[in-house]
């Protein structure tokens, strides 16, 4: 479904991204993990368009997207989410996700401001789009309730809300459960696998290795940009350069 041939980014003299070639099967869950600063954030910009490559190709369903606008790229079924998701905080849940989906729709300006029956149409499409996605994410009950009332867990289930309601076929998802504790980590690891099932692909960025050996199909390891290691988790866990890089690093915090 992706198919990553020999990606670089530089910044000036630095090369935060360093050929790394990879390749996601769709229906997997894929991971990029790496110390700080291996350039696993850099990476997911680089897909969503956030950033434009140096050198190299991001081919996905055999189309060369690197260097497309992210709109260009969300239009061709690619959806992310960030470490931390700007909210409304004085809305309602439902009407966060109302607008996240309204950005994304085709009304223009004079469509809003004459009332337009496209703009109605628009409206109560983005209303419907918005409800669906909450149910899917689990977060129908609060709806009705204020953003700065909701917790870390509720607002990593908005932003895959948010992300979703773009129905993408494969969804990067950076640090999905950063900040959050071990029982609702397993709640958003089972919604995680709840989009799979629903033919959606997912690549995650995450930091607690716990859960990425336990999600992951197949785990891309990044060290100063480039790739030391691609496999399923046995595999990588193994991997006498991974153990330098990266678990032994843990470890020796631990
Ligand atoms: N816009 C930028 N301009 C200059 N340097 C950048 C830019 N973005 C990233 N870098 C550098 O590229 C390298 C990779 O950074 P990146 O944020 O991709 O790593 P990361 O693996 O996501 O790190 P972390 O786990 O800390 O989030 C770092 O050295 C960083 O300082």
């Amino acid at each position: 479904m992706l198919d990553i041939r020999n990606l670089t980014k530089q910044y000036g003299g630095l090369t935060a991204v360093d050929h790394v070639s990879t390749v996601f099967e769709r229906g997997a869950i894929n991971a990029i993990i790496g110390p700080n600063g291996a350039g696993k954030t850099t990476f997911f910009n680089l897909v969503a368009g956030a950033a434009a490559p140096t050198s190299g190709e991001i081919r996905f369903e055999g189309k060369n997207i690197a260097g497309m606008a992210p709109d260009a790229i969300a239009r061709a079924g690619i959806a992310r989410t960030f470490q931390t998701t700007m909210l409304f905080e004085e809305s309602t849940v439902l009407d966060n996700l109302i607008v996240g989906h309204r950005l994304r729709t085709g009304s223009r300006l004079w469509d809003v401001l004459l009332h337009t029956p496209r703009h109605k149409r628009d409206e109560a499409a983005c209303r419907d789009k918005a409800a669906e996605m909450l149910d899917f994410v689990g977060l129908s009950a609060i709806g009705n309730h204020m953003i700065a009332d909701t917790s870390q867990e509720q607002r990593k289930r908005i932003a895959f809300a948010l992300a979703l309601a773009t129905e993408p076929k494969l969804v990067l998802l950076d640090e999905p459960a950063g900040g959050v504790n071990p029982g609702e980590t397993d709640g958003l690891v089972a919604l995680i696998h709840k989009m799979v099932e629903h033919d959606i692909t997912v690549c995650l960025i995450e930091h607690k290795m716990d859960m990425i050996m336990s999600i992951a199909d197949r785990i891309v390891v990044l060290d100063h940009g480039a790739k030391i290691a691609d496999g399923s988790p046995g595999e990588v866990r193994n991997d006498p350069a991974v153990i330098e890089a990266y678990l032994g690093a843990e470890h020796a915090q631990a």
